[in-house]
C-alpha cells in the first residue's frame, strides 16, 4: 500500500445518528486534498478519525501504512482543529514553545521552526502578547502555526482560514501550495468555501456522512457540465438525493 492515507469502508455513529456511512478515500503523498461539504456533513468526524482522535465503528484507516489510531504517528501529523485549543494565560510564543517541546526537536530546531511558523502566519510581532488578548483570527493563525511546528509529513487542517482576512488567507494558501510542491507534504483541508475547493488537487464532496462525488476540480466540472463549483456540489447532491 503506497498511499499516504487510506480510508476503507468507514462508518461511524453517535448514538442512533449515523455520521459517516461507508466512506472510502485514498490520499497520495504530496496531494492537497479538499473535503468539501456543508455544516454537519461529517467532515470533522472524518478528519478526527484520520488523526486518531476518534475510532471508526467499522472499516479501517491507515496513515503511512500504520493502522489508526496510533500514538506514534502524532509526530508525522500536524492537526489544526476547528476549535482553537490554546493556553490563554500563556503568550503566543510560550504556546508555540510548549507544543514544540512535545516533539523530539533539538533546542536549535525548535527556535528555527518557531521563527518560521510565526512569520508564516504573520504573528512575529504579537508573540509576546497573552493569547487571551488575541483576536479570533490571531488565534486561528496561532493554531495553524502549532500544526506546523514539528514539520510533519501530513497536515490535517479543519477549516484553517475561517475568520482570517482575505489577504492573509491568500498568503496562507500560497504557503499550502509551496509546502505541497516543494516539500511534498500531504495536506487535507476541510472547507465549505468553493473558491478554496478549486485550489485543491483532488476534492471529495461530503454530505450526510457520504461522499457524493470526488475527483480533480477539472474532472468534476467536466462531469457535471459546469464551470461553477457551487453548481457541481448542487448537481452532485441532486443526483444522490
Ligand atoms: N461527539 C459527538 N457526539 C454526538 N454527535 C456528534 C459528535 N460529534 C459530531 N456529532 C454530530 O455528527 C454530525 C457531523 O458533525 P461534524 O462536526 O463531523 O460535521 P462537519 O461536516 O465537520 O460540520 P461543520 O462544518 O459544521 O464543522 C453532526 O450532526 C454532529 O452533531
Amino acid at each position: 500500500m503506497d498511499s499516504t492515507i487510506k480510508v476503507e469502508q468507514v462508518s461511524k455513529s453517535f448514538g442512533k445518528k449515523t455520521v459517516l456511512n461507508n466512506v472510502n478515500l485514498t490520499i497520495e503523498k504530496g496531494q492537497l486534498f479538499g473535503l468539501i461539504g456543508p455544516s454537519g456533513a461529517g467532515k470533522t468526524t472524518l478528519v478526527k478519525m484520520i488523526v486518531g482522535m476518534e475510532k471508526a465503528d467499522t472499516g479501517a484507516i491507515h496513515v503511512l501504512n500504520e493502522k489508526m489510531p496510533n500514538l506514534a504517528l502524532l509526530q508525522e501529523i500536524g492537526y489544526m482543529a476547528q476549535a482553537d485549543a490554546l493556553y490563554g494565560e500563556l503568550t503566543g510564543e510560550e504556546n508555540l514553545k510548549f507544543f514544540a517541546s512535545l516533539f523530539g526537536l533539538t533546542k536549535e530546531a525548535q527556535k528555527q521552526r518557531l521563527t518560521y511558523v510565526a512569520n508564516l502566519v504573520n504573528l512575529t510581532d504579537d508573540l509576546k502578547k497573552r493569547v487571551a488578548a488575541y483576536s479570533g483570527g490571531m488565534k486561528r493563525r496561532l493554531s495553524l502555526a502549532i500544526a506546523l511546528i514539528q514539520d510533519p509529513k501530513i497536515l490535517i487542517l479543519d477549516e484553517p482560514t475561517v475568520g482570517i482576512d482575505p489577504e492573509l488567507k491568500l498568503s496562507i494558501w500560497k504557503e499550502f501550495l509551496r509546502l505541497k510542491n516543494e516539500e511534498q507534504k500531504t495536506i487535507i483541508v476541510t472547507t465549505h468555501v468553493m473558491d478554496e475547493a478549486v485550489k485543491c488537487d483532488y476534492v471529495a464532496m461530503v454530505r450526510d456522512g457520504r461522499i457524493l462525488t470526488s475527483g480533480t476540480p477539472t474532472e468534476l466540472k467536466t462531469l457535471y457540465k459546469t464551470d461553477d463549483f457551487d453548481e457541481v456540489f448542487l448537481k452532485a447532491g441532486v443526483k444522490h438525493s
